[in-house]
């Protein structure tokens, strides 16, 4: 019987912390399945950078992941219902709570545990395990008078 795991998040600029709470889901199952929230849906902070395509194709490569999966633009439960996973694991500082998940799975008949990845720490001074601080050292070292800068605001649909 395969035992597939869900993991979840928006993913803009992948980093070792990433990878870190990827490969400790992958290790809890057979198949490891991972959500990439729609920009919408990121509602708790700045939303993405990158298009929903896109990293949900650079999550897809990695090699613990067996399939990323763009987000449903409404329902977080249609994705987890399609994939009927075994658990889902949340990020260490993940801002959903585990017992309001498990509690809305009840809810809708869906048999699947939860449990929270633990953090990565840092293991050099310079490493950077944010993709908000990521974006704040790009801001700082290129300036907004980068060329990129002209492309003007992100424009894809998620
Ligand atoms: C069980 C579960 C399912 C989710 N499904 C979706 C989804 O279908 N669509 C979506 O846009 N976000 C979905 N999310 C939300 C995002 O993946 C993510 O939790 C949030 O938007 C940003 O998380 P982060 O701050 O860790 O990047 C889901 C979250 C959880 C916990
Ligand atoms: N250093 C880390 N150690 C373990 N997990 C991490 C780390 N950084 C991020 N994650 C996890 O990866 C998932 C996706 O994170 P997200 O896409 O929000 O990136 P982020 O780097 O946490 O963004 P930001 O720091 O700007 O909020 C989340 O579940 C988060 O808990």
């Amino acid at each position: 019987m395969t035992r597939r795991v869900v993991a979840q998040g928006t993913f803009d600029l992948v980093h070792p912390g990433h990878v870190h709470y990827l490969s400790e889901a992958a290790e809890l199952g057979d198949e490891l399945h991972v959500i990439v929230a729609r920009r919408d849906n990121v509602t708790h902070k700045q939303g993405p950078v990158l298009d929903g395509r896109q990293r949900r194709d650079v999550v897809d490569a990695l090699d613990v992941v067996t399939k990323a999966h763009l987000g449903h633009p409404e329902d977080i439960f249609v994705p987890i219902e399609r994939i009927d996973p075994d658990v889902i694991v949340l990020g260490h500082d993940q801002h959903h709570d585990a017992d309001a998940v498990r509690g809305a799975l009840d809810a809708r008949g869906i048999d699947c545990e939860v449990t929270r990845a633990s953090a990565r720490e840092q293991k050099y001074d310079d490493e950077l395990l944010s993709t908000g601080r990521i974006v704040d050292r790009i801001i700082a070292e290129r300036g907004t008078d980068s060329s990129a800068a002209a492309d003007g605001a992100a424009s894809g649909p998620d």
